[in-house]
């Protein structure tokens, strides 16, 4: 990439567009976000701004919306395109930034205004936060005992049928702390590459490079950095392969896999390779990993990151895990299945993602799964060990999928999880669960993302 343009432009200009990219032509808010910042030169607060205006505004879309169709004559889904992402910018600001003054939201607001619409509609915007701003104190949201399951799909901007599913199972409570975890900033953590360096060496590194970091205390490899003095790709420990972003939760999954040194062990859905990796650390870089991945973009990204953390012991078959895998590859110790999900778990992550799921995708999601956990079944050898782990909370997808498999396999058998993660800090129902040898780590409880585990042995 040629040299970067100077930040020169209205940081709420540059988040408008990129809102109106993502509601109005499809494009994903983080891919957008990031491909739009890196044309220009990293400035810290102007990028924060834009990220926080364009991922906050998507991610609390049915609050705003709700809040706006009070002071609009007309539906906010029928309004310009460009006047409805003003307006919800705007009053994200006001309603959920408190660094940024009344009067600066409602002067930026008009001022683009003018340059996107008519005067007309430079007076709506004008008036309508003006409006929101004397009555803010008193907004009417829907009525919390009447219809629970409305208001907190309203109050914390998530779809309806994701919230009725949630309080069932959680209850008011539970369901609230989940909804609220999802709409939080998610922290970073990263994972020590124990094949370079160990966790304090990494931690004094990074502080040295300017970050404000703490150990994690849920797993041994755990660093979570508060606060980078710049992107962590440009950090010295970076380039050298001493970390791998990762949450805490997915460092479980390579850990209850339990690889050992010089063992064969599949990775049948390996992605970018996070899990991969890990796997790779764990056995001390000593044995074969066999990485299976069906897109061949994520291929090239899981090749470079095994090169840059030192990971020589993983060969790749790029194609369908259900077809035909790589000549003479049988039987393995170890097969990890991080099956395709509906990530449920992960919504944080990723501000658009709660709008683009649907309650299918879980029926549809399921049925792959089962089909790549059969798949799975057949590479472990007698005495080996399966893993089935997702980044969703839906049980149609988890315990539904491994009891399924148990009625259809009667070669295999849950086995205990408290072992290879004795190090985590489970809650005691948490922990009885994973000695059963199935776990779902809810992410309020730890503060991570939402993971499910399952550990099964062959028996014959
Ligand atoms: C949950 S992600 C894996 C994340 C990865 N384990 C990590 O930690 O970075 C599931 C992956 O399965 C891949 N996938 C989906 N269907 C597949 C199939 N039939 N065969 C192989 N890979 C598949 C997806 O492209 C996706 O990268």
């Amino acid at each position: 990439m040629g040299a970067k343009t100077r930040y020169h432009r209205d940081p709420r200009e540059v988040a408008l567009n990129l809102l109106y990219r993502v509601e109005h032509k499809g494009a994903y808010a983080n891919l957008a976000v990031d491909r739009e910042l890196d044309r220009y030169e990293d400035n810290g607060s102007q990028h924060a701004l834009v990220t926080e205006l364009v991922n906050g505004t998507v991610r609390m879309r049915k609050h705003l919306d709700w809040v706006l169709n009070l002071f609009l004559s007309k539906p906010i889904q029928k309004q310009n395109p460009w006047l409805r992402e003003i307006l919800r910018m705007s009053v994200y600001q006001l309603l959920f930034m408190d660094n940024v003054p009344e009067y600066a939201v409602v002067n930026e607001a008009v001022g683009l205004a003018g340059r996107k619409l008519d005067r007309g509609l430079s007076a709506v915007v004008n008036g309508v936060l003006r409006n929101v701003i004397r009555n803010r104190g008193e907004i009417p949201y829907p009525d919390m005992y009447q219809n629970p399951v409305e208001y907190l799909s309203v109050y914390y901007s998530h779809p309806e049928w994701m919230v009725a599913r949630w309080v069932e199972r959680y209850g008011l409570k539970g369901a609230c702390q989940l909804l609220e975890h999802n709409n939080v900033r998610p922290r970073v953590a990263l994972r020590t590459n124990l094949l370079k360096v160990d966790r304090e060496e990494l931690f004094r590194s990074l502080t040295d490079e300017g970050c404000r970091c703490t150990l994690s205390c849920l797993t041994p490899w755990g660093v979570w950095v508060e606060e980078t003095g710049k992107p962590l790709r440009k950090l010295h420990s970076y380039r050298e392969g001493w970390f791998y972003v990762q949450d805490d939760a997915s460092m479980l999954v390579s850990a209850a896999c339990a690889p050992e040194a010089g063992q064969v062990v599949y990775d049948l859905a390996a992605g970018v390779g996070g899990k991969t990796s890990h796997l790779a650390e764990l056995m001390g870089n000593q044995g074969i990993i066999r990485a299976v991945e069906i897109l061949p973009k994520k291929v090239e990204i899981l090749k470079e990151n095994i090169r840059r953390l030192g990971i020589t012991i993983v060969d790749i078959w790029t194609g369908d895990a259900l077809g035909p895998l790589a000549p003479g590859w049988g039987e393995g110790d170890v097969v990890l299945l991080d099956a395709p999900c509906s990530g449920l778990g992960v919504l944080r992550r990723r501000s658009d993602a709660r709008w683009r799921k649907s309650e299918k995708d879980i029926t549809v999601l399921s049925e792959l799964q089962k089909r790549l956990l059969k798949r799975g079944a057949q590479l472990v050898r007698p005495g080996g060990v399966l893993v089935y782990s997702t980044c969703t909370l839906e049980p149609e997808e988890n315990e539904e999928v491994i009891d399924w498999f148990l009625g259809e396999e009667t070669g295999f058998v849950l086995d205990d999880l408290s072992q290879p993660l004795r190090f985590f800090p489970f809650s005691p129902e948490d922990a009885k669960a994973a000695s059963r040898g199935m776990l779902v780590l809810f992410p309020p409880r730890y503060g991570t993302d939402g993971m499910f585990i399952a550990r099964l042995r062959r028996t014959r």
